[in-house]
């Protein structure tokens, strides 16, 4: 994030780790049994979620795990490319003709948690019983607060970088519905904060 927590721009620019910041996270994916992001950021980034950034073999590869009530991951896109495979929650809302064209050719699996949002409790079931014993969350905003509100975050990492963006329509690291006073605030214990190139790492134990 940038100095003012935006994770995005308004118009939806996410640039901001620095070189070596992005090699820490493909290293953290690396050791990681699954990635997480919302569907929202499927859609503004296309992301690979792989670990391509620094040498790895194709088992490397944590599964890449989409939250998508209503299946709207368009099957072109990269999350769904043959390097790893792809797990995508969708909720009873999804129809079945969007679930069907994502499990086409196995490129998917897809399995449905929840009546209108994903559940996220049996989300992390599900992949707890296939063996998903650390997964990474990679944002975006509203996903990262249903998780830490759901208590399921145990850890952050934050990458600060030395920017400001401004925006009060732009994403920050945690949006969602927030609390409505300090006292309800999510409490984190610091544990490790150093440099990183340009980059400032924050480490957080969620209380
Ligand atoms: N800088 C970074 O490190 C970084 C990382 C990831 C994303 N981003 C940016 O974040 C933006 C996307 O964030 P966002 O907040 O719009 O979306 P998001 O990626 O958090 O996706 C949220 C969507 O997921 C779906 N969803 C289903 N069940 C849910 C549940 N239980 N809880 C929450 N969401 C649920 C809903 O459709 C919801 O709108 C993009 O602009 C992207 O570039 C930045
Ligand atoms: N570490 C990090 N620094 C950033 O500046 C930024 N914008 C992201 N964003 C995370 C999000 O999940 C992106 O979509 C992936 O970083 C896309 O990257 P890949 O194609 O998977 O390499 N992550």
């Amino acid at each position: 994030m940038t100095l003012d927590g935006k994770i995005a721009t308004q118009k939806g620019s996410s640039e901001i780790s620095g070189q070596e910041d992005l090699l820490r996270v493909h290293r953290l994916r690396k050791e990681m049994d699954g990635i997480m992001v919302g569907i929202n950021t499927v859609l503004a980034d296309d992301p690979r979620l792989t670990v391509h950034k620094i040498s790895s073999n194709p088992e490397d590869n944590p599964l890449r795990v989409v939250v998508d009530s209503k299946a709207r991951t368009p099957p072109e896109y990269r999350i769904l490319n043959p390097e790893a495979p792809t797990l995508i929650a969708v909720s009873q809302e999804a129809s079945p003709d969007k679930i069907k064209a994502l499990e086409e050719d196995g490129k998917a699996e897809v399995i449905i948690c929840g009546d209108k949002q994903v559940d996220l409790n049996c989300l992390m079931d599900e992949l707890g019983n296939k063996g998903i014993k650390t997964l990474m969350l990679e944002g975006g905003s509203t996903l990262n607060y249903s998780m830490l509100g759901a208590g399921l975050v145990n850890e952050i990492r934050v990458c600060i970088a030395p920017m400001i963006a401004g925006g009060v329509k732009a994403k920050t690291l945690v949006d969602g519905k927030g609390v409505d006073y300090m006292k309800d605030a999510f409490r984190l214990n610091l544990k490790k904060s150093y440099s990183l190139g340009k980059d400032l790492i924050i480490e957080y134990e969620v209380l």
